[in-house]
């Protein structure tokens, strides 16, 4: 079906969109290839067009750059899609009318930005110029997946955007990499932000801390520099375990505290580590950082993975099927950056290449970037074809009906499964909505009347054979 939209697309010369990502990604590609005069002088005033025919096409300016860049950058630009997946990359350079040229380009990221990190761009009107610099647009709570890996430090975090100054102060938010601190400060902020839109602001990462007052030393600026950070009602301090060490710039940011602290301005700090573990902490500031609440955020597990992706996906208004975004899901387990950097590489994959998503095309996109994986059946696709096999639908064969006509295909799916995938008999049971005796009880039934009853053997033979075979289909292509 999907492969069927997807030729008459093509045929009709249809432009499938090209994320943003996606693009950021292939200008950070280009932008570590040549000079930084070169990019701004050719790459700067580009747009992304989208994919048709199977190639990218990037809008030019004029006839002249489009020479220009079929002569100079097409194979610059061919590796760069290449390193995304694509396997036989094309692009093609279209000259922007002049009103679309003028129109379009000041909606394109910056180039050059971190994969996973999506624009600061425009919020809402009439905001203070400072927020609307400081937070990420997309960092709000509704763009927030809660599962049990988080949901402390989220509502914690929503305790303290309800009332700020009130709930915990300071709120100390730490977890690996990649696990959404950031995310959650800026949802502080966005939410504040909306209610009011006076309030201060500052979203500051350690390092940009410690770099501001370096200058501000140096140009004999420190009383602007204080000025500036004892003057805010929200403070969002990133990566606090880089004060370590750095006795200076402790000690500037330990009257900052105090400063807001006693005005009750809302303090939010987030660390790879408890303040316990910040080695070379003074301990006062130490101290002040666990006078509020700590919280920390975990590795997600696989069902909020899935629904992270699921979330993007229809952000970029892309429809992935369940079990593509299940294998993506599966290769990355620890890192949501990691995570949505894979959903975009399988994008761009599929996109570059004309291929409808499957989980094939996913696990080949992937394989460059993770251990590739084996495509194995899974639950969904054994119970799928066992309704398809039997002729009903496969909720009626996970229903609570007991006849006969729908007893035998449910023990036939739980059987094929125990035998063709991974999952304990538990899983299984969850599966079916029974529990792991009632799945005992399928798969000794089975085995018991597999070469006695001659229906039900065809019926178990036909299945293995189709489900062995859609397995080894997906392996080799
Ligand atoms: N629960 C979640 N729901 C949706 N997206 C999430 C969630 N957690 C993290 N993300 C996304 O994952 C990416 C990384 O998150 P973020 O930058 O907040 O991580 P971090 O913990 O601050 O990492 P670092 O330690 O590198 O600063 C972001 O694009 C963010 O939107």
């Amino acid at each position: 079906m999907l492969a069927a939209q997807d030729r008459a697309a093509r045929m009709k010369g249809e432009v499938r969109v090209i994320t943003q990502e996606i693009w950021a990604d292939v200008l950070g590609y280009v932008r570590k290839n040549i000079s930084e005069v070169e990019y701004h002088t050719w790459f700067a005033p580009v747009k992304n067009l989208g994919v048709q025919d199977g190639a990218l096409v990037i809008g030019v300016r004029n006839s002249f750059a489009q020479e220009w860049f079929r002569k100079h950058y097409l194979e610059l630009l061919e590796d760069a899609l290449r390193a995304l997946g694509a396997q036989n990359p094309q692009v093609s350079f279209q000259v922007l009318p002049a009103a679309q040229d003028a129109l379009l380009l000041p909606s394109d990221p910056p180039p050059g930005r971190p994969p996973g990190r999506p624009p600061a761009g425009g919020p809402p009107a009439g905001l203070p110029t400072e927020n609307r610099k400081t937070l990420n647009p997309k960092y709000t709570f509704e763009n927030f997946v809660v599962g049990p890996n988080n949901n402390l430090a989220h509502a914690a975090a929503l305790a303290v955007a309800e009332s700020p100054g009130k709930a915990y102060n300071p709120l100390f938010i730490y977890g690996d990499v990649g696990l959404g601190k950031t995310h959650l400060m800026h949802a502080v902020g966005h939410y504040i932000m909306e209610r009011f839109p006076e309030k201060r602001i500052e979203y500051v990462s350690t390092e940009s801390f410690t770099n501001e007052l370096i200058n501000a030393i140096r140009d004999d600026k420190t009383t602007q520099f204080r000025n500036r950070y004892r003057s805010v009602d929200l403070l969002l301090v990133d990566d606090i375990q880089f004060l370590a060490g750095k006795e200076r710039t402790q000690e500037e940011f330990f009257h900052t505290f105090n400063a807001l602290y006693e005005n009750h301005k809302q303090i939010i700090l987030s660390s790879d580590r408890p303040p316990k573990d910040i080695q070379t902490l003074e301990g006062r500031l130490r101290s002040r950082f666990e006078w509020g609440l700590i919280t920390d955020i975990q590795s997600p597990e696989f069902e909020t993975r899935v629904a992270i992706l699921k979330m993007n996906a229809e952000h970029n208004r892309i429809d992935i099927p369940q079990e593509v975004l299940e294998l993506i899901a599966r290769q990355v387990t620890s890192n949501i950056r990691e995570l949505e950097g894979a959903l975009m590489r399988v994008v761009a994959f599929a996109s570059l290449n004309s291929v409808p998503f499957s989980r094939a095309v996913a696990a080949k996109a992937l394989s460059n970037v993770f251990a590739p994986q084996e495509v194995k059946v899974e639950m969904m696709d054994v119970l799928r074809s066992t309704a398809a096999h039997f002729n009903m639908p496969p909720d009626v064969i996970r229903g609570s009906g007991r006849v006969r006509e729908v007893v035998v295909p449910r023990q036939v799916a739980m059987y094929l499964i125990r035998e063709l995938t991974d999952h304990s008999l538990p899983e299984i049971g969850q599966f079916f909505g029974r529990d792991h005796s009632t799945v005992m009880h399928a798969v000794s039934k089975v085995t018991e009347q597999l070469g006695k009853d001659p229906d039900l053997t065809a019926s178990v033979d036909a299945l293995r054979r189709h489900l062995q075979d859609v397995e080894d289909e997906e392996n080799d292509t």
